[in-house]
Formats: structure tokens, C-alpha cells, sequence
């Protein structure tokens, strides 16, 4: 009777169905027939993003002025997530990320997990195990390779097998709206040919065309299911139409509506879902909220695919490299800062070499900022800056990265703009030999240092010293290890390249002041160069394998040594470029 009662109650609040549409070769919408996307109304975010709703970029206007409500379609859990899934939830990561810190925007951001599916129940059977136990474990697994990718969890994650009731309560509105039929095998299928020209808004594929072989009880080749009948022996839930599991489409509209009701601001997904699954979600939402646009923006990631492959990385074409595997070679901002080379929505290639670069550029990041530290804290000599130049090149960088996140967050240009920020502050940060004693810039310099490394924090990565605050105590205890062997290399080198007539500036044990004849001093001098020697190869030695670990140690001219250490009483002059904290981690 209840059941009735809501069945009648959804009729009234459905209006009559579309008209069908006639039958002929397959073929898309006309531009002249295609539904319009409407701007919505509400508060403009001040960005604009490329909307495949409306396959253009629009104007970003959220329903509630500083609020997104996002749904994002999460992982079917049945293995172990490859790098395709990371670049796509990094790329929307960073996006959100962008919007809070960037926009002011609070992200509401559901993610539902698909914990039920013939793919799970497969392997589940082929393993011996129950389809829930299987899901659970690549549900942790999934959690976990998300957090060491720094990935932000959403706002609430939501399975489809804790969502049954409300599933089967969606999908008996949209049967009393006449968009849904069920047949006698006990599966509900969506009746699309119903929808008319209203099926279609994102792909523009019309329905009304048979293009494929129809099974045994659909009506037609594009209806999809709602309802799963089961099959002997499998997972099933009890419905109005006998034992089944949910169809893959209805799951997400189901849980976006139960938290958001119709507004929902953004959807977003890789390519690969726009069709049939985004396509699907839509026709089932607007016919149950009975609304003529539900999810006012969609935003597609790209595909990654392995390099010379036109196919995306996918566990069923077993080309994949699992995230943990990929995180034994290099590091999650490394991998964020492949993501952020290019903009989210583009295909991208990966291969060792673009990881390469990704992760070099990492490292030019790191070693500016390490470079900048030391120039502010005295140690680093430096000719006069030219402060006017900075100042204005970090002014015009803050305008061009607000400018690039704002156009359909540019990540690429963002980046390229703080790369060439860095770029000035390079080129006037050369070490010179002699300190003429000429004023520090160190202010500008601290600004600069500042506002790369809050953009980057912003977007999920830590640079420089920062980062051994983040890491704990074992992070900040290697960092000082490090300072202490490279401080002790400093003072090695500098011993063995000291010579007889500086013998008295660095007191050598058993040594004399040489006041000999001429050929004497240069006997002694190359008798202490030879004996020194191999002080001298230990040093470069420990030079190239640091190296190795990314950790570069910035030759040191003798004499400013001698200088700092001995007119100023001060540290020796060294600093590690490129030593951050991950690689550090790595060589523990
Ligand atoms: N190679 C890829 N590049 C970018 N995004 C991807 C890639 N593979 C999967 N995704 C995205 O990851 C999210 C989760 O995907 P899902 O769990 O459905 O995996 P899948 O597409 O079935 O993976 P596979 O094809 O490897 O089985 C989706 O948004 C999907 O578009
Ligand atoms: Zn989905």
C-alpha cells in the first residue's frame, strides 16, 4: 500500500512523457535540435570552466554564493588502483583545492564508492572470497593510495550497498513517471526512447535509432538497467521486482540526490564516463526531480595513457602501474607535478621520461627555494639586486596565476608563470667570490620564497624547510644529519685545498709556516697537494652520490671560505640545493 501510495504520489508530480522519436540510421543531435544549457541561476565564482554540458566554457555560478555542492564518481573497488585513477582524482583535487584556496569556495563533495558490480562479484568468486569482503579490502586500499597522494578525502563517502533502500525508491518514481518499465525476468530497465530529444544533452546521441542488438527483455538497444535481477547463488537485495542488485548509473544519481536533493553545482568524472554513465545519471535525475537540468556543470578529466598507446591505462587491458608500485620510484608531489603540467581536461602521456622532467622540475623548485634561504640567512654572497625587478615580477606572477586557475583552472600556465618567477630570482642569485659587503635584498626575496611556497602548499605540495616540519621528528632529524655532513665536507675540503702559505689560517697539525727558499715552498706545496689528494676525490665522491639522492652541493670558492670563517668568524659557506625531504625519507 505504501509502495502505491508513493508510486501515485510520484505520477503527480510527473509531467507527461515526451513524445518518441522515429526510427532510422544512428545519428546525433543537430545543433539546431540539441537542448541548451541554461546558466544557472545563483553567485558568480569568478571562474570560468569548460562545461561539457553546454560544450563550451561558462561562467562558473554556484547555487549558494561560496559553496559547491560536487558529486564525484569514485572507483569500482574490485583491485588495486592505477595511475589513470590518480591522475584523474590529483586532477579534481587540485581543482578543488584551487577553488578554496584560490576562489574562498567551501567544497561539498560526495563520493560514491561502487561496491557492488559484476566486475567485483567475478573476482570475488575467482578469489573465493564474498563480493563485500573483496570490495571492503580495495575500498581501505584505495583510501590508503589516495592519502599518500595527498588527495583530500571528499566530505563524505557513500556506498552503494549502504544506499539499497533509497536506490529501489528512485527507481519505483522514475517506473511511476512511465520513464522505467520492469519485465518478468525481474530486471528494470530505463525506457530512453521515452525521453525523446530530453535523452542525449551531454553526447548528443539521439535515442531514437536501433544501432544495437536489443537483449532478450529490453525494448530497445539504449535502455539501460535500473535493476539487475540476480543470478542463482549471487549477492542480491529483496525489491517490488524479486531479488536483484542496482544498475551502475542509477547508484549515482540516487546518492547525489539524497545528499543534495537537485542541486547539484558540479559532477565530474574521467572522459570515459560522459557516456553512457554521466548521460544516464542525467536522464534518471531529471525525470525523478522533474527538473529540466540537473547538475549544471560537468567537468571530464582526460585519459592518461602509457606512452605510444592510444588506449588510457586500464586494469582490463593490463597495461596499468599500480599507484604503490608507482610510489616506490617517485614521490606523490612529483607525480602532482606531472599532473599540473597540463590542464586537467587533456589527454596526457606518461612515461619514465615525463616523469623525468616532472620530477626535475621539482627539483629546480626545490633548489631555488634552498638558494633563496641561504642567500637570506648570509650565506649565499650575492652582487647587488636589482629589488625593483623582483618586486615587480612577483606582483605580475600573483596576477597571472589567479588569472590562469580563473580561466578553466589553467594549471600549465600557473606553473609556467611561477617558473619563470624563479627564473629572475635565479639569475640574480649567482654566487661571487669576494663579499664587497654591498646590500641584501632580503626581504624581496623572503617574499618570493613565501609565495611559492604557499601557491604549492595550496595545491597539495611542500617545498624546502617547510617540509621537515611537516614530516615529524625523523625528517628533522635527517635534515640536520645533513647539515652536519655536508658542514663537515665543507671544512674537509677546505683543509685539503689550503695551501703552505694559508697554513697559517687553517692550522695544520705537525705543520710549520714555510719560510724557506722558493723551491722549497713548492716542494712542500706539492707534497701537501699529493697527500691531500685523496680528501679531495672523497669529497667530490660524496658530491656524486648525494647527487644521486637529488641532494646538490654548490661548489664553494676557496676563498670565501676563508673569508666567512675567518674574517667573520661565521658557518662556512655551503647550502644543499635540491634536498628535500621525500628523497631524504628514500635514502633512509
Ligand atoms: N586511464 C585513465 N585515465 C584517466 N582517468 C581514468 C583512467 N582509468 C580510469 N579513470 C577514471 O577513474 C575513475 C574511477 O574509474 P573506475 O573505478 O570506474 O575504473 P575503470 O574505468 O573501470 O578502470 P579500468 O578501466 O582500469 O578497469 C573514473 O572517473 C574513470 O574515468
Ligand atoms: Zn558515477
Amino acid at each position: 500500500m505504501a509502495m502505491l501510495r508513493g508510486a501515485v504520489a510520484a505520477a503527480r508530480r510527473c509531467g507527461p512523457g515526451p513524445g518518441t522519436g522515429k526510427a532510422g540510421a544512428p545519428r546525433r543531435y543537430s545543433a539546431a535540435e540539441r537542448r541548451q544549457w541554461v546558466p544557472p541561476a545563483g553567485r558568480d565564482s569568478g571562474i570560468v570552466a569548460y562545461n561539457s554540458r553546454s560544450r563550451s566554457k561558462e561562467p562558473l555560478v554556484l547555487g549558494t554564493e561560496g559553496v559547491a555542492t560536487w558529486y564525484s564518481c569514485g572507483p569500482t573497488v574490485y583491485d588495486r588502483a592505477h595511475l589513470g585513477h590518480a591522475s584523474s582524482y590529483v586532477r579534481f583535487d587540485i581543482i578543488r583545492r584551487i577553488m578554496t584556496r584560490f576562489f574562498g569556495i567551501e567544497v561539498i563533495m560526495v563520493m560514491g564508492i561502487t561496491d557492488i558490480d559484476d566486475k567485483i562479484i567475478k573476482r570475488a568468486n575467482e578469489m573465493n572470497i564474498s563480493p563485500l569482503a573483496l570490495a571492503r579490502i580495495y575500498e581501505d586500499d584505495f583510501k590508503q593510495d589516495m592519502a599518500a597522494l595527498k588527495v583530500l578525502p571528499p566530505t563524505v563517502y557513500m556506498r552503494v550497498t549502504d544506499n539499497i533502500p533509497h536506490i529501489i525508491s528512485f527507481i519505483k518514481t522514475i517506473i511511476a513517471c512511465g520513464q522505467a518499465y520492469a519485465t518478468s525476468q525481474g530486471n528494470v530497465y530505463f525506457d530512453v526512447k521515452s525521453l525523446g530529444k530530453r535523452y542525449g544533452v551531454l553526447t548528443t546521441i539521439c535515442p531514437d535509432t536501433q544501432d544495437e542488438a536489443v537483449d532478450a527483455d529490453k525494448r530497445h538497444g539504449k535502455d539501460f538497467a535500473l535493476w539487475k535481477a540476480a543470478k542463482p547463488q549471487e549477492l542480491s537485495w529483496t525489491s517490488p521486482w524479486g531479488k536483484g542488485r542496482p544498475g551502475w548509473h542509477i547508484e549515482c544519481s540516487t546518492i547525489s540526490s539524497a545528499v543534495f536533493g537537485k542541486q547539484l553545482d558540479i559532477h565530474t568524472g574521467g572522459i570515459d564516463l560522459a557516456f553512457p554513465h554521466h548521460e544516464n545519471e542525467i536522464a534518471q535525475c531529471e525525470v525523478y526531480h522533474q527538473c529540466e537540468q540537473w547538475g549544471n556543470y560537468f567537468l571530464h578529466s582526460g585519459h592518461l595513457h602509457v606512452k605510444g598507446s592510444q588506449e588510457k591505462m586500464s586494469k582490463s587491458l593490463k597495461n596499468y602501474v599500480s599507484i604503490k608500485d608507482f610510489l616506490k620510484k617517485f614521490s606523490s608531489d612529483q607525480f602532482r607535478m606531472f599532473c599540473l603540467r597540463s590542464r586537467y581536461s587533456s589527454a596526457v602521456e606518461f612515461s619514465d621520461e615525463s616523469m623525468e622532467d616532472a620530477k626535475h622540475l621539482h627539483q629546480a623548485i626545490s633548489s631555488f627555494i634552498r638558494d633563496a634561504n641561504a642567500y637570506i640567512k648570509g650565506q649565499l654572497v650575492c652582487d647587488p639586486v636589482r629589488e625593483d625587478i623582483l618586486w615587480e615580477r612577483l606582483a605580475n606572477t600573483k596576477v597571472t596565476v589567479k588569472a590562469a586557475f580563473a580561466d578553466d583552472f589553467d594549471t600549465s600556465r600557473a606553473v609556467a608563470a611561477i617558473m619563470d618567477l624563479i627564473h629572475h630570482g635565479n639569475r640574480q642569485l649567482k654566487a661571487v667570490t669576494k663579499d664587497a659587503g654591498s646590500p641584501r635584498s632580503s626581504v624581496v626575496y623572503g617574499s618570493i620564497i613565501s609565495y611559492i611556497e604557499g601557491f604549492f602548499n595550496a595545491l597539495g605540495m611542500s617545498f624546502g624547510e617547510r617540509q621537515v616540519a611537516l614530516g615529524g621528528d625523523n625528517s628533522a632529524v635527517l635534515s640536520n644529519v645533513m647539515d652536519e655532513l655536508v658542514k663537515f665536507r665543507a671544512k674537509v675540503r677546505h683543509y685539503a685545498l689550503a695551501l703552505p702559505e694559508a697554513a697559517g689560517t687553517v692550522p695544520l697539525e705537525g705543520a710549520t709556516a714555510a719560510k724557506g727558499p722558493e723551491q722549497e715552498q713548492k716542494e712542500k706545496r706539492q707534497q701537501l697537494m699529493q697527500e691531500r689528494k685523496p680528501l679531495l676525490e672523497a669529497c667530490d665522491s660524496l658530491r656524486g652520490d648525494l647527487a644521486a639522492f637529488g641532494i646538490h652541493i654548490k661548489q664553494e670558492m676557496p676563498n670565501v671560505l676563508r673569508l666567512q670563517e675567518n674574517q667573520k668568524g661565521g658557518p662556512p659557506v655551503h647550502h644543499i640545493s635540491g634536498c628535500f625531504l621525500h628523497d631524504c625519507i628514500q635514502v633512509l
